[in-house]
């Protein structure tokens, strides 16, 4: 079975929620891990007024967030005026779930009238010139689950969703990135990279040799999520960026006696959240400021 949800379905998924919220969200956001976790001040969930909370259990035919630092809440609401969706947590391949069940939430809110995606990751630092928590904005991936036909849109297609067949060279919109770098810089948060990221089936993190291998073939930040969440958003038409806050550096030699492990990866997030809760703020009002540009 390649996937359970039909378009009618997600359809009825998208009703029960616009029944219950006032407002039309036009930006949705899913925050990785450590990001949306806390409600703490200065996290991007905290940031939000006027909210409107769906737990993941409650939303009819949403899958259950299972990852710690993965609250599992859909909140509406808005960031500086801005209306957005924003997920607390997301599902992962390695939860046991299909890669189509871990980008529903995708379709969902392009049903409930998204036309911008921002997707954001904890990410291994495999590029040698990247710090611990830098942000990478991500300018392209590469799809290594999908190499071995493991890919969210296998199986029959669903042209109100979009096409059978979908480029994804312009993937991560080239406005928006030079949009962010715009924002991060004005708000002087600092570097900023761009870069490759790939996605691993997880809930392993990389042996010395996988980490070369990547590093070989031009990764420039390695993570378990994101991949097919875009995939997804750009089927269905909608503009994305994403970026990875880089939590952790991949030991690529065996003189490395470091382990990478999720507790660094969300104090990390904890860590960086206020930083990236204000640079979400300012970039979603940009966007909106701007008309709402990218490709779509
Ligand atoms: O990609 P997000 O959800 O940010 O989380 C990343 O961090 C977790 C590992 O610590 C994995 O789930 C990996 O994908
Ligand atoms: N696969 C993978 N995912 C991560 N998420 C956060 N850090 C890492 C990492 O080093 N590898």
């Amino acid at each position: 079975m390649s996937t359970e949800y039909t378009y009618e379905h997600l359809a009825e998924t998208a009703k029960y929620l616009l029944e219950r919220v006032p407002f039309r969200p036009k930006i949705g956001i899913i925050c990785g891990s450590g990001m949306g976790a806390y409600w703490n001040e200065g996290s991007l969930a905290e940031a939000l007024t006027d909210k409107v909370v769906f737990p993941y259990n409650q939303i009819p035919h949403f899958p259950e967030s299972t990852v710690e630092g993965h609250a599992g809440q859909l909140v509406f609401g808005y960031l500086m005026g801005v209306e957005v969706v924003c997920m607390k947590g997301r599902f992962h391949h390695y939860e046991g779930y299909p890669l189509w069940k871990c980008s529903m939430p995708v379709r969902v809110m392009k049903l409930v009238g998204i036309s911008h995606l921002i997707a954001t990751n904890a990410a291994g630092g495999l590029n040698p010139k990247y710090k611990v928590g830098d942000v990478m904005l991500v300018n392209d991936h590469i799809n290594l689950m999908g190499f071995s036909g493991n890919n969210p849109l296998h199986g029959p297609n669903d042209e109100r969703f979009g096409p059978r067949f979908l480029p994804m060279n312009r993937a991560y919109d080239k406005d928006l990135i030079e949009l962010a770098k715009k924002v991060w810089d004005d708000l002087k948060l600092g570097p900023i990279h761009e870069g490759v990221y790939t996605c691993l089936g997880g809930p392993n993190f990389e042996t010395v040799a996988e980490l070369k291998m990547l590093q070989m073939v031009g990764v420039d930040a390695v993570g378990m999520s994101t991949v097919h969440e875009v995939i997804t958003a750009r089927h269905c038409d909608l503009t994305v960026l994403a970026f990875s806050l880089i939590t952790n550096f991949c030991a690529t030699n065996y003189e490395n006696q470091s382990e990478a492990n999720h507790e660094e990866v969300m104090d990390v997030g904890k860590m960086r959240q206020d930083t990236l809760a204000t640079f979400v703020q300012n970039l979603v009002l940009r966007i909106k400021k701007l008309g709402y540009p990218g490709i779509k």
